[in-house]
């Protein structure tokens, strides 16, 4: 039971066009974030770089003041995702659960998941102009996310 005045059936929701796709496509970026993470500890354990203290007396070396340029850019890379990704997440279940037209949706889930994908391993192969390709198709499904929704807002 729930405090709604209608059921809430799992089975429909689970029939809403897309929202398998948003849901794969979620876990798809989680996951390629916690890569970013982990390949963030996995240079700074191979050039034991580290900044805490506490860490460094593990590492058996002395805490660094800055980041060296190896660390300092999978950190860059980590840190556009968190300004692109969860917008996406936000946007892209929104759009679902508004009922967006299925082709422009499901499209926009895809290809914002891709140019993601293209922006980190660009990001750390240092790749351009792959990397600017990879965030503007991320950018571009974002608006039109965004349109789909302020279109069934308003009609
Ligand atoms: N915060 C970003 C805003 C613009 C952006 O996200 N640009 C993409 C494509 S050029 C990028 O990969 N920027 C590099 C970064 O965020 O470190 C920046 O400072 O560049």
């Amino acid at each position: 039971m729930n405090d709604l005045p209608y059921e809430v059936s799992p089975t429909l929701l689970i029939a809403l066009p897309g929202l398998r796709l948003y849901a794969l496509c979620a876990v798809i970026l989680v996951i390629k974030m916690f890569a970013v993470a982990m390949y963030t500890s996995t240079v700074r354990m191979r050039l034991k770089a580290v900044l805490n203290p506490e860490d460094a007396a593990q590492f058996g070396t002395t805490a660094l003041d800055a980041e060296p340029p190896e660390v300092a850019r999978v950190l860059r890379a980590h840190r556009n995702d968190l300004e692109n990704i969860p917008a996406f997440l936000i946007l892209g279940l929104v759009a679902v659960l508004l009922g967006a037209p299925s082709l422009p949706l499901k499209i926009a889930l895809i290809a914002f998941t891709a140019g993601r994908v293209v922006h980190s391993l660009a990001y750390l192969k240092s790749m351009q102009p792959w990397r600017s390709i990879g965030f503007s198709i991320g950018m571009l499904s974002c608006v039109t996310l965004m349109v789909l929704i302020l279109i069934r807002v308003f009609s």
